[in-house]
């Protein structure tokens, strides 16, 4: 019974689970928390990684280990494999200046957003490590002098796991490199004349590796150790969002809806999307395929916040939300607290719309909370679909499906039934279930079940989406 390990290095916490390679069953797992904040030292996540890997009973036993990680961070090395300052986050909005430029260095409006989208499947936001290389020029020149390579999250901690064996050995796989803005899912090829454009020369950047290639072997010095059972595979790793289609088993006709930091919708789709209009991004995924996805940077944080405003934990939020009536007597709550990404808006606030005595009430906060950050990604939805989706089931996982009340309102918002899939960890799983296509070989990744899905199916109610489309045009800019 061969095991096998994966990785979630996402934005709040870092999660480890060890499974059974054949039969996906779940062995062990740890988890320790990630710093706070849009800037982050990688080595916080070196450490997260080692807490949660000694928590999961170490990888001495494992044949193989794959790291999922959260898109598109930029990590910038020195020629002597130093990180050069702290990565900047997906949801760091500093660079929202440089994406513009860029998309106007391309022709502005329409013709830019084009050129971007075929050129590398999406349109810059600041989300994009191309517009964060941009920035790290303009604002940082000296840092940006010192910058040798630069990978993503996920690629650094697989060559870290590797014992840090120089830039030339830096690995990444499509699903990651396709968050960059400089990698072309369409054509499988780096866009090296856009890193240059973007940063002004071109620093080393990671071998892409196919999705069931090794990365290289855990260097048996790294868990100090040294007591594997033999030598341990690394998977190429990926994306998050690419390792939470895998770890759910998303196939033809599933869109995904991922409630954690971020809000993600996404499809597996066998053709390269390339949006224009900048809603849909068209990633690749960990299997060959391609990954359309829509990213809302305001998901289960929103609750968290409208839980600490209120006093209550997590489950009380939820409790108050189902309490109070569908569209909250008219509260609708526009959730930009991080400023907003789909819509690009990065410098917005959230909003509160339609206070009056009656709806001044912890339970309608609590549900005009859930209701809004869940029309958030209605539109995402709308976008995905627009883009050729079919959407026969949706799938809800992350954090924030755990709450009952996301769960239960979310049919209403969407419009559709959902079919949320046991708790888990499905980013880790994804990982894991790569891994264990390293192991094991063949076609296509082990076929694990998820196990029992509970669908929820309450009636749609298209007037909560109404009022939050007027809502959300009417919102104010971050004070200067
Ligand atoms: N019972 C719950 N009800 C609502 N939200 C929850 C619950 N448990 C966890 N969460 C949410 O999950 C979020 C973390 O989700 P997760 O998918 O792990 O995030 P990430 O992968 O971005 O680090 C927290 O912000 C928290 O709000
Ligand atoms: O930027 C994106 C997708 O494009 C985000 O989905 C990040 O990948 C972070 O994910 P979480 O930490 O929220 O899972």
């Amino acid at each position: 019974m061969p095991l096998v390990a994966g990785v979630d290095s996402s934005t709040q916490s870092c999660k480890v689970v060890v499974r059974d390679a054949e039969t996906g069953a779940l062995v062990r797992q740890g988890r320790a928390p990630h710093p706070p904040g849009t800037e982050v030292d990688p080595h916080a996540w070196w450490e997260a990684l080692r807490a949660a890997v000694a928590e999961a009973g170490g990888l001495a036993d494992v044949a193989a280990v794959s790291v999922g990680g959260q898109q598109h961070g930029m990590v910038c090395l020195d020629a002597s494999g130093e990180v050069v300052r702290p990565a900047l986050l997906w949801n760091d909005t500093r660079s929202a200046d440089a994406a513009r430029e860029l998309v106007e260095e391309a022709g502005g409006g329409e013709t830019g957003r084009r050129f971007w989208a075929e050129a590398t499947g999406a349109v810059p936001v600041a989300s994009f490590t191309a517009t964060k290389l941009r920035w790290l020029a303009r604002h940082e020149p000296d840092n940006a002098g010192r910058v040798a390579a630069v990978c993503l999250p996920h690629d650094w901690l697989t060559w870290r796991l590797a014992g840090a064996p120089g830039l030339d050995a830096l690995r990444t796989d499509r699903g990651d490199a396709s968050g960059t803005g400089y990698w072309s899912p369409r054509t499988g090829e780096y866009r090296l004349d856009l890193l240059e454009r973007a940063f002004g020369r071109r620093p080393k950047v990671p071998v892409v590796l196919g999705p069931a290639e090794a990365a290289g072997h855990l260097d048996p010095a790294v868990f100090g150790d040294g007591a594997a059972a033999g030598p341990v595979l690394l998977g190429p790793g990926t994306g998050d969002n690419a390792a939470a289609a895998l770890g759910a088993g998303a196939g033809p006709g599933d869109v995904v809806v991922s409630i954690g930091t971020s809000g993600t919708v996404f499809a597996v789709a066998d053709t390269p999307a390339a949006d224009p209009s900048g809603a849909v991004a068209g990633f690749a995924d960990a299997t060959g395929r391609f990954l359309p996805l829509v990213c809302t940077l305001n998901a289960a944080r929103v609750l968290d916040a409208a839980a600490t405003l209120l006093g209550v934990d997590l489950d009380r939020l939820g409790e108050l939300a189902l309490s109070a009536p569908p569209g909250a007597d008219g509260l609708v709550l526009v959730p930009y607290l991080e400023g907003e990404r789909t819509p690009d808006r990065p410098h917005a606030t959230g909003t509160l719309h339609g206070l009056t005595l009656g709806t001044s009430t912890p339970a309608h906060l609590a549900r005009a909370t859930v209701e809004g950050m869940l029309c958030g990604l209605a539109d995402g939805l709308d976008a995905l679909i627009a883009q050729g989706a079919r959407a026969d089931r949706i799938i809800l996982v992350g954090g924030g499906a755990r709450s009952a009340a996301v769960r239960r309102i979310a049919p209403q918002v969407f419009g559709r039934p959902v079919v949320v899939p046991p708790p888990g960890e499905y980013v880790a799983d994804g990982a894991a279930r790569q891994a264990a296509w390293v192991a094991l070989g063949g076609d296509t990744p082990p076929a694990w079940s998820v196990g029992d899905t509970e669908e929820y199916g309450d009636e749609a109610v298209p007037a909560i989406r109404e009022r939050y489309a007027r809502a959300r045009e009417q919102v104010l800019d971050r004070a200067a």
